[in-house]
């Protein structure tokens, strides 16, 4: 992907899908909306000369019609700002918005990326294994092409090989057994207080393209408390927002997308503030020297 530099950096496009219908919780579809009443995108804008902020919100249904319709318009606007040299951020709604985000840059991106997934959960359930059914349990393993027609992506987005799981403390069985089969890294939280959590992700990222989805809950509670599905001893925000920086800065990052945004669950808008924090380190340090 070619970068259109314009002086404070590349453009840049934040996408907000307003969907909850994955989660057993659905109040992540108002994730997006709560940040831009916040004034997340007027504060942004004053940093760069070259951001757009689009927002799609789920339609009334039910998951099984909506998500994959989302995700194929999702990953159509993906691809289309990546074709303009746009650097997409997108923001949940609940993590099924993956499967329209990567399905969208690998559309667009020539070359192969790898995938840092930081999350609290595997996120590798397809509809026969999971344990509640719902879709945002899903999305990884909807990438790798797994799970039924309409759901898994065909070709498969990714490899097993391709993924970086980080931060996981919360899985079932079946997903672990999943990611042996396919051949996905696994950090657990000892994995990266043992190695510091720059140097995951730097091996993690390894030498070419790659993207990250973060999961707000892969943070620990007591900093993101605001999200459906928290999972206690997590990633400290201030720690994540170090190693992220320089890897947001990096022009062989692709793509960022940050789900899970729960307005109602949030204390003192501290969840928002981490959101804001982070898309601004991903515009701020655009404008660095590779
Ligand atoms: N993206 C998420 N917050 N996923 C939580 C999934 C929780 C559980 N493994 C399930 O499938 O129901």
């Amino acid at each position: 992907m070619e970068a259109d530099m314009t002086g404070s950096g590349r453009a840049m496009t934040i996408l907000g899908v307003g969907c909850g219908l994955g989660a057993r919780d659905g109040g992540c579809a108002d994730g997006p909306r709560a940040l831009r009443r916040g004034g997340m995108g007027e504060r942004l804008r004053g940093l760069t000369e070259d951001l757009h902020c689009l927002e799609l919100q789920a339609p009334l249904g039910d998951a099984q019609t909506v998500i994959p319709r989302l995700a194929d318009h999702l990953a159509t606007l993906v691809a289309k700002e990546c074709g303009r040299g746009r650097f997409p951020i997108v923001i949940g709604g609940d993590h099924s918005c993956a499967m329209g985000t990567w399905a969208g840059l690998r559309q667009a991106h020539g070359a192969a990326f790898r995938l840092i997934w930081i999350d609290a959960h595997m996120d590798l359930h397809t509809p026969d294994t999971s344990p509640s059914g719902a879709l945002h349990g899903m999305p990884l393993a909807c990438l790798l092409g797994l799970g039924p027609p309409g759901l898994a992506r065909h070709p498969p987005v990714l490899t097993g090989t391709e993924v970086t799981l980080m931060g996981v403390r919360s899985w079932e069985p079946e997903e672990e057994a999943r990611t042996s089969r396919h051949g996905i890294r696994v950090m657990g939280m000892a994995e990266l207080k043992r190695l510091g959590l720059a140097a995951a992700l730097a091996e993690a990222t390894g030498p070419g393209d790659f993207g990250i989805s973060l999961d707000l809950d892969a943070i620990d509670p007591a900093d993101a408390p605001g999200v459906g599905t928290p999972a206690p001893g997590g990633i400290r925000a201030d720690e994540l927002l170090d190693a992220l920086a320089p890897l947001l800065a990096s022009p062989r990052c692709i793509g960022l997308e940050i789900a899970e945004y729960n307005p109602h669950h949030d204390i003192d808008q501290r969840t928002a503030a981490l959101v804001e924090t982070i898309v601004e380190a991903a515009i701020r340090s655009s404008g660095d020297p590779p």
